[in-house]
């Protein structure tokens, strides 16, 4: 018998608006809630009292009935049991598929409500309205959306897009100085993996030059996501770049329940010591290590990987999603803005995570 061929087609687009001070005209996007009946904006502790009331007058204001669930701030509030807590607030509101999610906050706030916007009655539509550096240079952009278990990072996910993301570098004023490095983390990624100019603009930074120019460096990482994830929504080869430092990253997240090393913190360690590894091994040129290093230690981001158990290590470690069978895609560098994928098996790995 032949074939039944199903062909879905995937012209899905959203916008992403960065511009500071565009949480103050949020009228602007009135026709895009009024499209909803009722919008459930998530959001934590921390950022509660700073915007939730703000952003909860303007979403009524265009028609929309609201509804404000706040969660406690950290990363131990992305799990699976805040997910159902949620769910249940979800029916007592008695969501429908014609309601929104709004995502006010850093990336454990964004990955948690798109991961329940994702599965609440297969799928609602949600906006991401990031306030972290990290969260608009990274988490609110590509789709990823998910919780952590204690075995692993992001070990339950999928990949849903948002309607938009909107982008309000002003918000950034608030946090704090260790959320701001943490973000930068993810910055410097961009600069390894993809773009030298960004890499030498903040080797090169004396201080206010990155704070003055955020806007501009916000929009950039945003356009390289885009790039990234336009090609390879789903991680099938290019996408993986963007976990430069990440297999060593998740690893000290979890290794540490979540309480040592920040997401931020923890990619930094993983950035720097996988190139000095690979520098070793010659696959990454000369120099590129100290290079990082100094952009992080610029940043008060730690470098230095701390002392490890390799049984304990191992544990976490293979479970990677970056593993295919007993092969695992590591991301290296080739030199500053260049990154390449390497395929190796579970003992090469472990030569260079330990
Ligand atoms: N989905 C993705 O593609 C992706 C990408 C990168 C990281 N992540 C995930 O993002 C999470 C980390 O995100 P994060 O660094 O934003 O952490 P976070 O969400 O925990 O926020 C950090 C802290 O900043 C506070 N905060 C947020 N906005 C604030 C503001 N404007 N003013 C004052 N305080 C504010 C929060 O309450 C929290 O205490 C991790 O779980 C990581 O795995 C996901
Ligand atoms: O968007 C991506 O793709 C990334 O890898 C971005 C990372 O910064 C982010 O931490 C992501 O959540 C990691 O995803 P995972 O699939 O490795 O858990
Ligand atoms: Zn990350």
């Amino acid at each position: 018998m032949e074939g039944i061929k199903v062909e879905l087609h995937r012209d899905y687009r959203y916008t992403i608006d960065v511009e500071n001070g565009v949480l103050e005209e949020l009228e602007r996007y009135n026709d895009t809630f009024f499209r909803y009946e009722k919008a459930v904006i998530i959001t934590d502790a921390n950022v509660a009292p700073l915007y939730l009331k703000h952003i909860s007058k303007q979403i009524s204001q265009a028609g929309c009935k609201v509804h404000e669930l706040v969660i406690a701030p950290g990363e131990h509030s992305k799990s699976l049991a805040k997910a159902e807590e949620i769910y249940h607030h979800f029916s007592e509101y008695n969501m429908t598929r014609s309601d929104l999610v709004v995502a006010l906050g850093g990336g454990v706030v964004g990955d948690l409500a798109g991961f329940c916007a994702s599965t609440y009655l297969r799928g609602i539509d949600f906006i991401q309205v990031p306030t972290t550096l990290l969260a608009q240079v990274d988490s609110s952009v590509g789709g990823k959306v998910g919780v952590n278990l204690s075995k692993g990072k992001n070990l339950v996910g999928s990949f849903y897009q948002p309607q938009a993301v909107i982008v309000d570098p002003n918000v950034i004023k608030t946090l704090p100085k260790r959320n701001f490095s943490e973000g930068m983390a993810e910055v410097i990624k961009y600069g390894c993996i993809y773009d030298k100019d960004l890499f030498n603009r903040l080797y090169y930074d004396r201080g206010n030059e990155i704070k003055n120019g955020l806007a501009e460096i916000i929009h950039r990482c945003c356009a390289i996501k885009k790039e990234v994830t336009e090609e390879d929504e789903r991680e099938g080869g290019l996408r993986k770049i963007l976990n430069f430092g990440h297999t060593i990253g998740h690893v000290l997240e979890a290794y540490f329940n979540y309480q040592k090393f920040s997401h931020g913190e923890a990619v930094a360690i993983g950035m720097y010591h996988i190139t000095v590894k690979s520098e070793k091994k010659g696959i990454t040129k000369k120099g590129t290590a100290d290079k990082i290093k100094s952009i992080l230690e610029k940043n008060d981001l730690p470098y230095t990987m701390p002392y490890l158990e390799q049984d304990k290590v191992e544990e976490i470690l293979f479970r990677d999603k970056k593993f295919s069978g007993d092969k695992i895609t590591l991301v290296l560098l080739k030199e500053i803005g260049e990154a390449v994928l390497v395929k190796m098996d579970r003992n090469q790995l472990i030569e260079f995570i330990i």
